[in-house]
């Protein structure tokens, strides 16, 4: 069996390998069944006991860690501890870094489109059999003191990662201690933790929403990070949206500013799909596949009466990823809105008008509205405020699915005196309330048990998730720069629209925003 050292106490495995595969070293013990191999063997010149390291006093390094090499190569690595914590001991460790492919390092150069995102290690292939021995810990199973949050709105899968966590750090790590923190971030310094096991957390995956409940806003660094030092927290696992990661970003900073070895793990959730550079977040599959329900529902509707149009809003605040991809998969569909594609109502090349034509040709029509889709048109006839926020500072939109249907109903009711039956269904929580589908909960499971390897290794201020198929770590302030959105010009919503038929709507002053016209 060879043996390899990544140099800065990582390692890279097949993503395939299997816990009965698992190749023992000389001397390692398993404790409690195939799965756990933990015996840590104290690396030489690893330092001192935890309870020396500083606390204080360290010089704060923010920055992120670039590295350059020929011919322009530059690559972002991920923070380690070790990166602010001097002389920090670490073990060996024979547990095999199974769910991660490699370990990801971004393009610093911001422009660069995803496909140039690089995998720094991913050069090394190393055969199955022989894989690393010398996989550097940085915490031992004993002093492990990991919390779970979970924040923003709900999401098919919150349960199976708090579950995989919780699972993941005992059966591979041996780790006992993880506490559960109630209601979101303002649950660190105003609620009680609750203790989860393997056993506590057994069948939760079965069920949607989150176990620990979820909360927006209430979000106070010093309190939260004072919070985790009082109850001897080390490893802060974080599974919540953009807005999550970028607390949880703010969370690291103070962190490493206070000198502390607390590893800072963020695992992207949302049904929106509007995190950046990660292939996608989890429960949007799962919220797809619920959202393509409602169509189906709304298409036999449809159909059933003269000049029926069904009308399913569905969530998307900035992003229509999900009417996108529900449309796609549904293929009931006539028409998709989403907020990245400006539309009219009124005169040539406006929704009206297409209505009409769709109704004369089908005698039905289903349209698909994401919820933020049309919200200047709304605001602007109900003269409302566009204003207003949620407690995260979140825009608060107008119902567009309610105003919509009125102004069909009125168009062709007054104007064209034509007879419709309109129906609208508005599944909008439904779709996200849901246990993970099958799809989901595997991608749960490696994206926690990814997060389980990373902060045990050392690594700290990163999210997990997928680049270009490989699980990767990416550094907080890559995943923060920006939302993903549909690009309008982009492949994917060319063929929607291929799909659909639909115009583009854009009247002959309205251009395609800014941020709409790369791909
Ligand atoms: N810029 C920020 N800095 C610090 N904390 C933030 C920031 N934005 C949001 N938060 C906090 O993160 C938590 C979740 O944020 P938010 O309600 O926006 O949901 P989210 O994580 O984006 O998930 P989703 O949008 O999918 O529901 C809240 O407690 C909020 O106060
Ligand atoms: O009503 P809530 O709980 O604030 O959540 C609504 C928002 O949550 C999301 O589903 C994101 O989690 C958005 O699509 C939606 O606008
Ligand atoms: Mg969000």
């Amino acid at each position: 069996m060879g043996s390899m050292s990544t140099g800065v106490g990582a390692a890279i495995a097949p993503a395939a390998t299997t816990a009965a595969l698992k190749p023992r070293p000389p001397g390692a013990e398993a404790d409690g069944g195939d799965h756990t191999m933990k015996k840590n063997l104290p690396c030489p010149n690893s330092g001192n006991a935890f309870s020396k390291l500083p606390s204080m006093g360290l010089e704060i390094n923010s920055k992120p860690k670039i590295l350059t090499g020929d011919f322009g190569y530059t690559l972002e690595d991920v923070p380690h501890l070790s990166d602010f914590i001097p002389h920090l001991p670490k073990w060996y460790d024979m547990t095999l870094l199974s769910g991660l492919d490699c370990l990801f390092s971004v393009n610093s150069n911001a422009l660069l489109p995803r496909l140039s995102i690089l995998c720094r290690l991913s050069f090394i292939r190393i055969p199955y059999e022989a894989f690393i021995l010398d996989v550097q810990v940085f915490f031992e199973s004993d002093d492990v003191q990991a919390c779970i949050v979970t924040c923003g709105g709900l999401c098919p899968g919150l349960n199976t990662v708090i579950r995989e966590i919780v699972c993941g750090l005992n059966y591979m790590y041996g780790v006992k201690r993880v506490l559960g923190i109630d209601g979101g971030y303002r649950g660190f310094y105003s609620k009680n933790t609750v203790s989860l096991t393997p056993k506590s957390v057994n069948d939760i995956h079965k069920r949607g929403g989150t176990v620990l409940g979820t909360s927006r806003g209430g979000y106070d660094t010093k309190k939260i990070v004072d919070s985790i030092q009082d109850r001897g927290i080390n490893q802060v696992y974080i599974i919540g949206g953009d807005g999550t990661q970028k607390g949880a970003a703010v969370i690291f900073e103070e962190i490493r500013k206070r000198g502390l070895k607390v590893a800072v793990a963020g695992i992207p959730k949302t049904i929106d799909n509007d995190i950046p550079v990660i292939d996608r977040s989890f429960g949007f599959d799962s919220a797809v596949e619920e959202a393509e329900r409602a169509i189906t529902a709304a298409h036999v509707e449809a159909t059933s009466f003269e000049n029926g149009i069904g009308l399913v809003k569905l969530m998307g605040r900035y992003s229509g990823f999900i009417a996108m991809y529900a449309t796609l998969a549904s293929r009931d569909v006539d028409c998709c809105l989403i907020p990245e594609s400006p539309f009219v109502l009124e005169g040539p090349g406006g929704l009206f008008e297409y209505i009409e034509k769709r109704l004369k040709e089908h005698g039905h029509m289903v349209i698909v509205i994401a919820e933020g889709a049309g919200q200047e048109l709304v605001s602007e006839s109900l003269r409302a405020s566009t204003a207003q926020q949620d407690a995260s500072g979140n825009k608060l939109l107008q119902d567009v699915g309610l105003w919509i249907s009125q102004r069909i109903k009125d168009h062709f009711s007054k104007q064209r005196k034509m007879t419709i039956n309109l129906k609208y269904i508005d599944p909008t929580y439904m779709i996200r309330a849901i246990p993970s589908n099958a799809s989901d909960n595997v991608y749960c499971t490696l994206l926690a048990q990814s997060a389980v390897h990373g902060a045990m290794a050392g690594y700290t201020g990163f999210t997990v998730g997928p680049v270009n198929g490989r699980h990767a770590y990416i550094p907080f302030d890559r995943i923060n720069e920006k939302q993903n959105k549909v690009v309008i010009t982009d492949r994917m919503w060319a063929r929607l629209l291929s799909s659909t038929n639909q115009p583009s709507f854009l009247s002959s002053n309205q251009t395609v925003p800014p941020h709409q016209t790369t791909s």
